[in-house]
């Protein structure tokens, strides 16, 4: 087991892990990663977070749920492996490519002109009043207005800045559609436009900058 170690964050390209500087030098991607049930440990884990979020267990209960979630924690932790190495983010037959963290999404249309994909926000996600949380919908516009730009400049890219309207409630557990798209590629820089609708209706939008990273850049 390789311990997590976020000092490496910076190390070095080789052979076994072609990155350079802080990101890898091309987008990884894998279908095997994990294991076929990965996204299904995924899709669980999910649900424990919808469960958790809205739950008041009684005392007693709350005391057995700790020693059930501290077995749980000790068998992740047996199977940890640094950031290059794991499947989360790779996996592309996955919701969010696998990415735990990230609003599930699926990509429906994805290229150089720009990337179309349903997007689910989670009960979990939950800001107020059944609507989902600005930071999540901000998670979401930020991932794929980077798949966008990456597509676009055919290579990884760095967020410089992100703006959000919020222009209508995001519900939950709701299929939306998100678009992202590089309005303007201007040398390195990629100027990014974003929707995110329920059906008709315009939740959000984003106006955001990705900066495309030189070769070895940290
Ligand atoms: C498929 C996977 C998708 C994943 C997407 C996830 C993306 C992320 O979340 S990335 C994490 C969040 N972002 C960060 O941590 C970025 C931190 N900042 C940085 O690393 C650097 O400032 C970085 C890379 C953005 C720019 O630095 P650097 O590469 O040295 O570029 P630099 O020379 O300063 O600027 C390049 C150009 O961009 C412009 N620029 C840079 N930052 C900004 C900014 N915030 N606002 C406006 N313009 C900017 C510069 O003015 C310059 O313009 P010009 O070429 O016309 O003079």
């Amino acid at each position: 087991m390789s311990p997590v170690s976020h000092s490496e964050w910076d190390r070095p390209a080789d052979a076994s892990s072609p990155h350079e500087g802080g990101f890898r030098a091309q987008i990884d991607i894998s279908t095997t990663r994990g294991g076929p049930r990965y996204g299904e440990l995924n899709e669980e884990l999910r649900r424990l977070m919808d469960l958790a979020r809205y739950a008041c267990p009684p005392e007693e209960l709350t005391e057995a749920m700790i020693a059930q979630v501290r077995a749980l924690n000790e068998n992740l932790a047996k199977v940890q492996v640094d950031e290059w190495e794991t499947p989360s983010g790779t996996r592309i037959d996955l919701p969010s490519r696998g990415n735990l963290t990230l609003p599930p999404y699926v990509v429906t249309d994805g290229g150089p002109d720009g990337v179309i994909a349903d997007v689910t926000f989670r009960p979990f996600h939950l800001g107020g009043n059944k609507a989902a949380h600005g930071g999540h919908i901000a998670v979401a516009f930020d991932d794929l207005g980077g798949l966008a730009s990456a597509l676009k400049v055919e290579g990884v890219t760095r967020t410089a800045y992100l703006t959000v309207g919020y222009r209508s409630l995001t519900p939950l557990d709701t299929p939306l559609q998100m678009r992202t798209w590089v309005e303007t590629l201007d040398g390195r820089k990629a100027f990014v436009k974003g929707t995110l609708h329920d059906g008709d209706r315009l939740c959000a939008d984003v106006d955001a900058l990705f900066i495309a990273l030189k070769p070895g850049q940290p």
